[in-house]
Protein backbone atom coordinates (compact mmCIF):
# COMPACT_ATOMS: atom_id res chain seq x y z
CA UNK A 1 0.00 0.00 0.00
CA UNK A 2 1.27 3.64 -0.82
CA UNK A 3 0.09 6.83 -0.37
CA UNK A 4 -3.31 8.18 -1.91
CA UNK A 5 -3.06 9.83 -4.88
CA UNK A 6 -4.50 13.24 -4.69
CA UNK A 7 -3.07 13.64 -1.31
CA UNK A 8 -4.16 17.67 -0.99
CA UNK A 9 -7.42 16.78 -2.16
CA UNK A 10 -10.35 14.53 -0.06
CA UNK A 11 -9.66 11.73 -1.76
CA UNK A 12 -13.49 10.78 -1.37
CA UNK A 13 -14.19 13.70 -3.70
CA UNK A 14 -12.50 12.05 -6.50
CA UNK A 15 -14.49 8.05 -6.37
CA UNK A 16 -17.60 8.17 -7.48
CA UNK A 17 -20.24 6.29 -5.66
CA UNK A 18 -22.09 3.27 -7.59
CA UNK A 19 -24.99 4.00 -10.19
CA UNK A 20 -27.56 2.68 -12.67
CA UNK A 21 -26.34 2.75 -15.90
CA UNK A 22 -28.43 1.69 -18.68
CA UNK A 23 -25.68 1.74 -21.62
CA UNK A 24 -21.79 1.65 -22.28
CA UNK A 25 -20.40 4.38 -24.57
CA UNK A 26 -17.30 3.07 -26.17
CA UNK A 27 -15.84 6.64 -27.21
CA UNK A 28 -12.83 7.00 -29.94
CA UNK A 29 -10.88 9.24 -32.11
CA UNK A 30 -12.38 7.82 -34.96
CA UNK A 31 -10.80 8.21 -38.99
CA UNK A 32 -11.12 8.23 -42.51
CA UNK A 33 -12.44 5.25 -43.98
CA UNK A 34 -11.77 6.32 -47.89
CA UNK A 35 -9.95 8.87 -49.58
CA UNK A 36 -12.56 10.97 -49.86
CA UNK A 37 -12.84 11.29 -46.53
CA UNK A 38 -9.49 12.36 -45.13
CA UNK A 39 -9.39 16.04 -45.87
CA UNK A 40 -13.01 16.33 -44.25
CA UNK A 41 -11.75 14.14 -40.99
CA UNK A 42 -8.20 16.37 -40.68
CA UNK A 43 -10.64 19.26 -40.47
CA UNK A 44 -12.72 17.65 -38.07
CA UNK A 45 -9.29 17.14 -36.04
CA UNK A 46 -8.06 20.89 -36.26
CA UNK A 47 -11.58 22.54 -36.38
CA UNK A 48 -11.06 25.84 -35.18
CA UNK A 49 -7.69 26.57 -35.93
CA UNK A 50 -8.12 27.51 -39.67
CA UNK A 51 -5.30 25.48 -41.04
CA UNK A 52 -5.97 25.71 -44.72
CA UNK A 53 -6.76 22.43 -46.70
CA UNK A 54 -3.15 22.17 -48.57
CA UNK A 55 -1.14 22.28 -44.79
CA UNK A 56 -3.83 19.41 -44.40
CA UNK A 57 -2.82 17.62 -47.07
CA UNK A 58 0.72 17.47 -46.53
CA UNK A 59 -0.02 15.80 -42.89
CA UNK A 60 -2.58 13.02 -44.84
CA UNK A 61 0.23 11.07 -46.33
CA UNK A 62 0.11 8.35 -44.15
CA UNK A 63 -3.85 7.74 -44.75
CA UNK A 64 -3.48 8.60 -48.53
CA UNK A 65 -0.93 5.54 -48.43
CA UNK A 66 -3.21 3.45 -47.10
CA UNK A 67 -6.18 4.06 -49.47
CA UNK A 68 -7.45 6.85 -47.27
CA UNK A 69 -8.39 4.25 -44.62
CA UNK A 70 -7.23 4.46 -41.03
CA UNK A 71 -7.64 1.40 -38.92
CA UNK A 72 -8.86 2.60 -36.39
CA UNK A 73 -12.20 2.06 -36.79
CA UNK A 74 -12.40 -1.05 -37.46
CA UNK A 75 -10.67 -1.51 -34.55
CA UNK A 76 -13.07 -0.25 -32.47
CA UNK A 77 -16.00 -1.85 -34.29
CA UNK A 78 -13.89 -5.20 -33.13
CA UNK A 79 -13.51 -4.39 -29.54
CA UNK A 80 -17.05 -2.99 -28.96
CA UNK A 81 -18.21 -6.63 -30.42
CA UNK A 82 -15.51 -8.28 -27.64
CA UNK A 83 -17.02 -5.90 -25.21
CA UNK A 84 -20.32 -7.15 -25.70
CA UNK A 85 -19.17 -10.88 -26.17
CA UNK A 86 -18.03 -10.50 -22.38
CA UNK A 87 -20.54 -8.70 -20.82
CA UNK A 88 -23.14 -10.99 -22.32
CA UNK A 89 -20.54 -13.75 -20.60
CA UNK A 90 -20.73 -12.65 -17.79
CA UNK A 91 -24.19 -11.76 -17.98
CA UNK A 92 -24.59 -7.69 -17.85
CA UNK A 93 -27.39 -6.61 -19.65
CA UNK A 94 -25.63 -3.08 -20.65
CA UNK A 95 -25.80 -2.55 -24.09
CA UNK A 96 -22.01 -1.09 -26.14
CA UNK A 97 -22.70 2.32 -28.15
CA UNK A 98 -19.48 3.37 -29.90
CA UNK A 99 -19.13 7.30 -30.99
CA UNK A 100 -16.25 8.98 -32.35
CA UNK A 101 -14.98 12.79 -31.23
CA UNK A 102 -13.60 13.16 -35.27
CA UNK A 103 -15.73 10.82 -37.63
CA UNK A 104 -19.17 9.04 -37.78
CA UNK A 105 -20.74 7.98 -35.86
CA UNK A 106 -20.53 11.00 -34.16
CA UNK A 107 -20.82 11.64 -30.18
CA UNK A 108 -23.55 13.86 -30.50
CA UNK A 109 -25.53 12.26 -32.99
CA UNK A 110 -25.18 8.87 -30.64
CA UNK A 111 -26.46 10.79 -27.67
CA UNK A 112 -29.35 11.97 -29.50
CA UNK A 113 -29.94 8.30 -30.89
CA UNK A 114 -29.24 6.94 -27.03
CA UNK A 115 -31.63 9.40 -25.44
CA UNK A 116 -34.45 8.57 -27.98
CA UNK A 117 -33.86 4.50 -27.61
CA UNK A 118 -34.99 5.69 -23.87
CA UNK A 119 -31.32 5.70 -22.44
CA UNK A 120 -31.02 7.59 -19.17
CA UNK A 121 -27.27 7.35 -18.37
CA UNK A 122 -24.24 6.15 -20.05
CA UNK A 123 -20.96 5.48 -18.77
CA UNK A 124 -18.11 6.11 -20.82
CA UNK A 125 -15.08 3.84 -22.01
CA UNK A 126 -12.36 5.63 -23.93
CA UNK A 127 -9.52 4.04 -25.51
CA UNK A 128 -6.98 6.44 -23.99
CA UNK A 129 -5.56 4.94 -20.91
CA UNK A 130 -3.24 8.30 -19.61
CA UNK A 131 -3.85 11.62 -18.35
CA UNK A 132 -3.64 14.78 -20.68
CA UNK A 133 -5.65 16.98 -22.82
CA UNK A 134 -5.66 14.95 -25.60
CA UNK A 135 -6.85 11.22 -23.85
CA UNK A 136 -8.60 12.70 -21.19
CA UNK A 137 -10.24 16.03 -20.59
CA UNK A 138 -11.02 16.52 -24.69
CA UNK A 139 -13.20 13.14 -24.24
CA UNK A 140 -14.80 14.75 -21.11
CA UNK A 141 -15.06 18.42 -23.18
CA UNK A 142 -16.62 16.74 -26.31
CA UNK A 143 -19.52 14.75 -24.06
CA UNK A 144 -20.43 18.47 -22.97
CA UNK A 145 -20.48 20.02 -26.26
CA UNK A 146 -22.73 17.55 -27.53
CA UNK A 147 -24.99 17.70 -24.56
CA UNK A 148 -25.12 21.48 -25.02
CA UNK A 149 -25.64 20.61 -29.06
CA UNK A 150 -28.38 18.18 -28.33
CA UNK A 151 -30.18 20.19 -25.61
CA UNK A 152 -29.88 17.17 -23.76
CA UNK A 153 -27.63 18.41 -20.56
CA UNK A 154 -30.05 17.73 -17.64
CA UNK A 155 -32.18 14.91 -19.54
CA UNK A 156 -29.10 11.93 -19.82
CA UNK A 157 -26.14 11.16 -17.62
CA UNK A 158 -22.77 10.50 -18.99
CA UNK A 159 -19.62 9.38 -16.59
CA UNK A 160 -17.10 8.10 -17.10
CA UNK A 161 -14.86 5.35 -15.82
CA UNK A 162 -11.28 6.56 -14.82
CA UNK A 163 -7.79 6.90 -17.00
CA UNK A 164 -6.59 3.17 -17.10
CA UNK A 165 -3.05 3.34 -17.85
CA UNK A 166 -2.10 1.06 -14.62
CA UNK A 167 -5.07 -1.38 -14.41
CA UNK A 168 -3.81 -5.23 -14.94
CA UNK A 169 -6.12 -5.46 -17.80
CA UNK A 170 -3.95 -2.77 -20.13
CA UNK A 171 -1.01 -3.50 -18.58
CA UNK A 172 -0.45 -7.22 -18.59
CA UNK A 173 -1.23 -7.43 -22.59
CA UNK A 174 1.90 -5.78 -22.50
CA UNK A 175 3.57 -7.47 -20.39
CA UNK A 176 3.27 -10.96 -22.69
CA UNK A 177 4.50 -8.73 -25.62
CA UNK A 178 7.62 -7.23 -24.26
CA UNK A 179 8.61 -10.77 -23.37
CA UNK A 180 7.68 -11.91 -26.84
CA UNK A 181 9.58 -9.67 -28.44
CA UNK A 182 12.73 -9.52 -26.49
CA UNK A 183 12.69 -13.69 -27.49
CA UNK A 184 12.60 -12.53 -31.14
CA UNK A 185 15.10 -9.89 -30.89
CA UNK A 186 17.75 -12.13 -28.87
CA UNK A 187 16.89 -14.60 -30.94
CA UNK A 188 17.58 -12.57 -34.27
CA UNK A 189 20.93 -11.16 -32.76
CA UNK A 190 21.77 -14.77 -31.98
CA UNK A 191 21.19 -16.38 -34.88
CA UNK A 192 23.76 -13.48 -36.36
CA UNK A 193 25.99 -14.92 -34.27
CA UNK A 194 25.69 -12.26 -31.76
CA UNK A 195 23.75 -13.71 -28.98
CA UNK A 196 25.23 -11.73 -25.96
CA UNK A 197 25.07 -8.25 -28.62
CA UNK A 198 22.88 -4.88 -26.08
CA UNK A 199 19.10 -4.72 -26.32
CA UNK A 200 17.75 -2.15 -25.57
CA UNK A 201 13.38 -1.67 -24.88
CA UNK A 202 12.14 1.85 -25.82
CA UNK A 203 8.48 2.08 -24.64
CA UNK A 204 7.07 4.30 -27.25
CA UNK A 205 3.94 7.25 -26.74
CA UNK A 206 2.56 9.89 -28.38
CA UNK A 207 4.49 13.86 -28.07
CA UNK A 208 2.13 16.08 -26.48
CA UNK A 209 3.19 19.86 -25.90
CA UNK A 210 5.32 20.43 -22.92
CA UNK A 211 2.86 22.84 -21.60
CA UNK A 212 0.06 20.09 -22.43
CA UNK A 213 1.96 17.86 -19.86
CA UNK A 214 2.57 20.03 -17.27
CA UNK A 215 -1.13 20.14 -16.79
CA UNK A 216 -2.48 16.83 -16.86
CA UNK A 217 -3.60 15.00 -13.86
CA UNK A 218 -3.71 18.03 -11.67
CA UNK A 219 -5.70 21.00 -10.55
CA UNK A 220 -4.38 24.49 -9.62
CA UNK A 221 -5.69 23.90 -5.96
CA UNK A 222 -3.22 20.81 -6.07
CA UNK A 223 -0.09 21.59 -6.71
CA UNK A 224 1.88 18.76 -6.77
CA UNK A 225 5.07 17.15 -8.78
CA UNK A 226 5.57 14.40 -10.79
CA UNK A 227 8.23 12.25 -11.93
CA UNK A 228 9.74 13.68 -15.11
CA UNK A 229 7.66 16.87 -14.65
CA UNK A 230 4.23 15.44 -15.54
CA UNK A 231 1.59 13.19 -14.68
CA UNK A 232 1.80 11.73 -18.03
CA UNK A 233 5.67 11.38 -18.30
CA UNK A 234 5.15 9.84 -14.47
CA UNK A 235 2.56 7.47 -15.72
CA UNK A 236 4.22 5.60 -18.60
CA UNK A 237 7.44 5.89 -16.61
CA UNK A 238 5.42 3.72 -14.09
CA UNK A 239 3.94 1.33 -16.18
CA UNK A 240 7.48 0.70 -18.40
CA UNK A 241 8.91 0.12 -15.11
CA UNK A 242 6.26 -2.29 -14.31
CA UNK A 243 6.55 -4.02 -17.47
CA UNK A 244 10.14 -4.31 -17.14
CA UNK A 245 10.06 -5.46 -13.56
CA UNK A 246 7.60 -8.33 -14.37
CA UNK A 247 9.08 -9.14 -18.05
CA UNK A 248 11.22 -12.41 -17.00
CA UNK A 249 14.46 -11.56 -15.80
CA UNK A 250 16.30 -13.85 -18.01
CA UNK A 251 14.54 -12.14 -21.03
CA UNK A 252 15.33 -8.56 -19.56
CA UNK A 253 18.88 -9.63 -18.64
CA UNK A 254 21.48 -6.79 -19.85
CA UNK A 255 18.48 -4.73 -22.05
CA UNK A 256 18.25 -1.48 -20.69
CA UNK A 257 15.13 1.02 -21.65
CA UNK A 258 13.89 4.04 -21.89
CA UNK A 259 10.83 6.22 -22.96
CA UNK A 260 10.23 8.15 -26.60
CA UNK A 261 8.04 10.14 -27.72
CA UNK A 262 6.77 9.92 -31.40
CA UNK A 263 4.02 11.43 -33.65
CA UNK A 264 5.31 15.15 -33.13
CA UNK A 265 3.40 17.72 -34.99
CA UNK A 266 2.80 21.53 -34.64
CA UNK A 267 5.03 24.49 -35.42
CA UNK A 268 8.47 23.68 -34.54
CA UNK A 269 9.20 26.53 -31.70
CA UNK A 270 6.49 24.98 -29.53
CA UNK A 271 8.44 22.55 -27.19
CA UNK A 272 7.14 18.44 -27.06
CA UNK A 273 8.31 16.29 -25.03
CA UNK A 274 11.55 14.65 -26.66
CA UNK A 275 13.71 12.25 -27.32
CA UNK A 276 12.02 11.31 -30.73
CA UNK A 277 12.27 7.57 -31.15
CA UNK A 278 13.85 8.11 -34.26
CA UNK A 279 16.66 10.38 -32.60
CA UNK A 280 16.95 7.89 -29.87
CA UNK A 281 17.88 4.62 -32.22
CA UNK A 282 20.41 6.54 -33.98
CA UNK A 283 21.94 6.90 -30.58
CA UNK A 284 21.70 3.67 -29.45
CA UNK A 285 23.04 2.74 -32.46
CA UNK A 286 26.20 5.09 -31.96
CA UNK A 287 26.51 3.90 -28.12
CA UNK A 288 26.50 0.12 -29.65
CA UNK A 289 23.03 -1.28 -29.21
CA UNK A 290 22.80 -3.87 -31.36
CA UNK A 291 18.19 -4.34 -30.63
CA UNK A 292 15.52 -2.15 -30.55
CA UNK A 293 12.18 -3.66 -28.93
CA UNK A 294 9.45 -1.03 -29.11
CA UNK A 295 6.54 -1.44 -26.85
CA UNK A 296 3.97 1.08 -28.03
CA UNK A 297 2.66 1.70 -24.40
CA UNK A 298 0.43 4.78 -25.02
CA UNK A 299 -1.75 3.43 -27.17
CA UNK A 300 -4.88 1.18 -26.66
CA UNK A 301 -4.61 -0.30 -30.79
CA UNK A 302 -2.64 -0.61 -34.11
CA UNK A 303 -3.99 2.57 -35.47
CA UNK A 304 -2.00 4.97 -37.82
CA UNK A 305 -0.03 6.12 -35.27
CA UNK A 306 1.28 2.81 -34.50
CA UNK A 307 1.71 1.23 -38.23
CA UNK A 308 3.01 4.13 -39.59
CA UNK A 309 5.34 5.77 -36.66
CA UNK A 310 6.88 2.57 -35.42
CA UNK A 311 5.96 -0.01 -38.17
CA UNK A 312 7.27 1.76 -41.17
CA UNK A 313 9.26 4.77 -39.96
CA UNK A 314 11.17 3.54 -36.56
CA UNK A 315 11.51 0.11 -38.35
CA UNK A 316 13.22 1.79 -41.24
CA UNK A 317 15.65 3.74 -38.75
CA UNK A 318 16.13 0.38 -37.07
CA UNK A 319 17.13 -1.30 -40.58
CA UNK A 320 19.27 1.57 -41.80
CA UNK A 321 21.49 1.55 -38.71
CA UNK A 322 21.95 -2.23 -39.65
CA UNK A 323 19.85 -3.06 -35.79
CA UNK A 324 17.37 -5.86 -35.10
CA UNK A 325 13.80 -4.62 -34.22
CA UNK A 326 10.41 -6.03 -32.84
CA UNK A 327 7.33 -4.02 -32.35
CA UNK A 328 4.91 -5.31 -28.86
CA UNK A 329 1.20 -5.63 -29.87
CA UNK A 330 -1.06 -3.23 -27.94
CA UNK A 331 -4.23 -4.42 -26.13
CA UNK A 332 -6.67 -4.63 -29.16
CA UNK A 333 -8.99 -7.06 -28.17
CA UNK A 334 -6.44 -9.43 -25.59
CA UNK A 335 -9.12 -11.04 -23.50
CA UNK A 336 -7.19 -9.50 -20.72
CA UNK A 337 -7.67 -6.27 -21.70
CA UNK A 338 -11.55 -6.53 -22.71
CA UNK A 339 -12.38 -8.14 -19.19
CA UNK A 340 -10.44 -5.63 -17.84
CA UNK A 341 -12.56 -2.68 -19.32
CA UNK A 342 -15.00 -4.69 -18.00
CA UNK A 343 -14.29 -4.51 -14.63
CA UNK A 344 -13.70 -1.20 -14.89
CA UNK A 345 -17.47 -0.82 -15.55
CA UNK A 346 -18.60 -2.73 -12.91
CA UNK A 347 -16.54 -0.57 -10.49
CA UNK A 348 -18.81 1.99 -11.43
CA UNK A 349 -22.11 0.16 -11.44
CA UNK A 350 -24.45 -1.11 -8.46
CA UNK A 351 -25.57 -3.81 -9.95
CA UNK A 352 -22.39 -6.52 -10.82
CA UNK A 353 -20.57 -3.85 -8.47
CA UNK A 354 -16.75 -4.70 -7.94
CA UNK A 355 -15.52 -3.10 -5.13
CA UNK A 356 -11.74 -3.95 -5.84
CA UNK A 357 -10.03 -0.94 -7.97
CA UNK A 358 -6.96 -3.05 -9.01
CA UNK A 359 -3.42 -0.58 -10.15
CA UNK A 360 -0.65 -1.51 -11.12
CA UNK A 361 1.50 1.43 -9.98
CA UNK A 362 1.75 3.91 -7.05
CA UNK A 363 0.30 6.16 -8.74
CA UNK A 364 -3.23 4.75 -8.90
CA UNK A 365 -6.02 4.19 -9.10
CA UNK A 366 -6.54 7.25 -10.78
CA UNK A 367 -9.42 9.12 -9.61
CA UNK A 368 -12.97 9.12 -11.23
CA UNK A 369 -13.60 12.48 -10.91
CA UNK A 370 -11.35 14.78 -12.14
CA UNK A 371 -9.83 17.83 -9.88
CA UNK A 372 -11.06 21.12 -11.01
CA UNK A 373 -9.07 22.32 -14.56
CA UNK A 374 -7.28 19.15 -14.48
CA UNK A 375 -5.25 18.98 -18.03
CA UNK A 376 -6.40 22.52 -18.80
CA UNK A 377 -7.45 23.47 -22.19
CA UNK A 378 -5.17 26.14 -23.40
CA UNK A 379 -6.84 27.09 -26.46
CA UNK A 380 -10.19 28.23 -23.98
CA UNK A 381 -11.69 26.07 -21.25
CA UNK A 382 -15.07 24.32 -22.49
CA UNK A 383 -17.55 22.60 -20.23
CA UNK A 384 -16.61 19.28 -19.24
CA UNK A 385 -18.34 16.18 -17.84
CA UNK A 386 -16.73 14.06 -14.84
CA UNK A 387 -15.30 16.89 -13.02
CA UNK A 388 -15.52 18.10 -9.75
CA UNK A 389 -17.59 21.31 -8.87
CA UNK A 390 -18.59 20.35 -12.81
CA UNK A 391 -22.63 20.52 -12.92
CA UNK A 392 -22.31 19.10 -16.85
CA UNK A 393 -23.71 16.05 -17.77
CA UNK A 394 -25.14 15.11 -14.03
CA UNK A 395 -28.28 12.88 -14.00
CA UNK A 396 -31.22 14.65 -12.53
CA UNK A 397 -31.52 15.65 -9.03
CA UNK A 398 -27.96 15.52 -8.68
CA UNK A 399 -26.77 19.05 -7.89
CA UNK A 400 -22.74 18.98 -8.77
CA UNK A 401 -20.27 16.45 -8.40
CA UNK A 402 -18.97 18.39 -5.25
CA UNK A 403 -22.10 16.99 -3.22
CA UNK A 404 -24.09 14.38 -2.30
CA UNK A 405 -23.12 12.10 -5.99
CA UNK A 406 -19.88 10.77 -4.49
CA UNK A 407 -18.76 8.32 -1.83
CA UNK A 408 -15.81 6.40 -1.27
CA UNK A 409 -16.50 3.85 -4.08
CA UNK A 410 -14.50 0.51 -2.53
CA UNK A 411 -10.98 -0.26 -2.00
CA UNK A 412 -7.64 0.45 -3.86
CA UNK A 413 -5.57 -2.77 -4.31
CA UNK A 414 -1.74 -2.70 -5.41
CA UNK A 415 -1.34 -5.45 -7.75
C1 LIG B 1 -1.93 12.08 -26.69
C2 LIG B 1 -2.52 11.78 -28.05
C3 LIG B 1 -3.11 10.59 -28.45
C4 LIG B 1 -3.25 9.33 -27.63
C5 LIG B 1 -4.50 9.32 -26.85
C6 LIG B 1 -5.74 8.92 -27.64
O1 LIG B 1 -5.74 7.83 -28.22
O2 LIG B 1 -6.68 9.71 -27.72
C7 LIG B 1 -3.56 10.77 -29.79
C8 LIG B 1 -4.23 9.80 -30.55
C9 LIG B 1 -4.58 9.87 -31.90
N1 LIG B 1 -4.29 10.90 -32.77
C10 LIG B 1 -4.78 10.58 -34.01
C11 LIG B 1 -4.70 11.39 -35.16
C12 LIG B 1 -4.27 12.73 -35.18
N2 LIG B 1 -3.73 13.45 -34.15
C13 LIG B 1 -3.41 14.73 -34.54
C14 LIG B 1 -2.83 15.74 -33.76
C15 LIG B 1 -2.47 15.64 -32.39
N3 LIG B 1 -2.57 14.55 -31.58
C16 LIG B 1 -2.13 14.85 -30.29
C17 LIG B 1 -2.07 13.99 -29.18
C18 LIG B 1 -2.58 12.68 -29.17
N4 LIG B 1 -3.21 12.03 -30.21
C19 LIG B 1 -1.73 16.21 -30.31
C20 LIG B 1 -1.23 16.96 -29.11
C21 LIG B 1 -1.92 16.68 -31.61
C22 LIG B 1 -1.59 18.07 -32.11
C23 LIG B 1 -2.77 18.84 -32.52
C24 LIG B 1 -3.78 19.01 -31.44
O3 LIG B 1 -3.44 19.69 -30.47
O4 LIG B 1 -4.90 18.48 -31.56
C25 LIG B 1 -3.78 14.84 -35.91
C26 LIG B 1 -3.70 16.12 -36.75
C27 LIG B 1 -2.63 16.10 -37.73
C28 LIG B 1 -1.28 16.17 -37.09
O5 LIG B 1 -1.05 17.13 -36.35
O6 LIG B 1 -0.48 15.25 -37.33
C29 LIG B 1 -4.29 13.59 -36.32
C30 LIG B 1 -4.78 13.19 -37.69
C31 LIG B 1 -5.42 9.29 -33.93
C32 LIG B 1 -6.10 8.56 -35.08
C33 LIG B 1 -5.13 7.58 -35.66
C34 LIG B 1 -5.73 6.81 -36.81
O7 LIG B 1 -6.37 7.42 -37.68
O8 LIG B 1 -5.55 5.58 -36.85
C35 LIG B 1 -5.30 8.87 -32.63
C36 LIG B 1 -5.83 7.59 -32.03
FE1 LIG C 1 -3.25 12.65 -32.22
Amino acid sequence: MTAAPHAGLDAALLRAAPAEYDAILLASFGGPEGQDDVIPFLRNVTRGRGIPDERLEEVSHHYRANGGISPINAQNRALKAALEAELAARSIKLPVLWGNRNWDPYIPAVLQEAYDAGHRRLLMVTTSAYSCYSSDRQYREDIGMALASTGLDGKLAVDKVRQYFDHPGFVRPFLEGTAVSLAKVRAELAAAGTPEAPVHVLFSTHSIPTRDAEAAGRSDDEPRTFEGGSAYVAQHLAVARTVMAAVEPAAVEGADWSLVYQSRSGAPHVPWLEPDINDAIADLAAAGTKGIVVVPLGFVSDHMEVVWDLDTEAAETCAELGLAFDRAPTPGTHPLFVSGLVDLVCERTVANHIADRPAMTDLGPWYDIAPAGDSRNFRGEKPAIAEHGSTVGLAPGVAALSEGALARGGSATHV
